[in-house]
């Protein structure tokens, strides 16, 4: 049987920055539900502009992008809190909530002006807690929790948001290796089980290459999207850095440092 394929994000020609500056320019791809995406690029190239621009935090300078078929421009923004969650690399100014009160905001698109949580908000809330492990930390203050912890609060929120895309912007960053794989395969089950959109920037170039199903790269030329091996088997990889101090092995998907 023929696989339908639904589109979720996509930009085309979009261009990003800040008034006359332009960032990053010629920006093209294009996402299916149930995809795990992530942006890669050096320091300074613009992939928290881009996840911000994405997010409609900042305008976009030209182009478009369309979220279900429809200019991300022309949603309001009650509709697009339903279908798409943010999570920023700031951390939360809610920080004396306790996790359970935290994840319980991600279902204020949907409560009454009461703010009363239903039993379908709590349904939601209970999978959150329940996929990213913090039942046992439920009634703690975020402001006691470790990054690893409340990076996976702050995922746990977004779930509960239900919401079919889900942006982050470097949500491995503080963590030690152990903790960012967790993240990341917590990410992609998401994706995948529960067909969700998920976009992240990230500098972990090597785990996105072994878990993402896409990868943009922000090289401020080509921006070259597409999955991970099409992406090596281009060389895309090997232009990223200076090779005469990081040089990328295609064999195994890593960089190494020139001798
Ligand atoms: N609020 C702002 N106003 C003007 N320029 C900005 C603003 N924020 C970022 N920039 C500039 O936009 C460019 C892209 O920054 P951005 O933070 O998007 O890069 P990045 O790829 O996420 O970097 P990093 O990997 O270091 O986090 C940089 O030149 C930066 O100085």
């Amino acid at each position: 049987m023929e696989k339908r394929i639904q589109k979720n994000l996509s930009a085309h020609n979009l261009a990003i920055g800040y008034g006359k500056n332009v960032v990053v320019e010629h920006i093209d791809f294009s996402l299916e539900l149930g995809t795990l995406c992530a942006i890669v690029g050096v320091n300074g190239i613009g992939k928290s502009t881009l996840l911000r621009t994405l997010g409609r935090f900042q305008p976009k300078l030209s182009g478009n992008i369309t979220l279900n078929n429809k200019e991300l421009d022309q949603y309001s923004p009650l509709d697009l809190s339903k279908k798409l969650s943010v999570v920023l690399t700031e951390q939360p100014a809610s920080k004396n909530l306790t996790v359970l009160e935290l994840i319980a905001l991600g279902r204020q698109p949907y409560t009454n002006w009461l703010g009363t949580l239903s039993p379908e908000d709590e349904k939601y809330i209970q999978i959150a807690l329940n996929a990213f492990l913090l039942n046992d930390l439920k009634h703690r203050k975020c402001h006691e929790l470790s990054d690893g912890q409340l990076q996976r609060v702050l995922i746990a929120r977004a779930m509960a948001q239900d919401t079919p895309l889900i942006l982050l912007d470097e949500p491995t960053t503080h963590l030690d290796l152990y903790h960012k794989v967790q993240i990341l395969k917590m990410l992609q089950q998401l994706a995948h089980d529960q067909q969700k959109t998920i976009v992240f920037t990230t500098h972990e170039i090597e785990l996105a290459i072994q878990l993402c199903d896409n990868i943009l790269i922000l090289d401020g030329k080509e921006n070259p999207f597409g999955d991970p091996c099409e992406l090596i088997e281009q060389k895309h990889f090997e232009k990223l850095f200076p090779s005469e101090m990081v040089q990328f092995d295609a064999k195994t998907g890593s960089f190494k440092v020139s001798k």
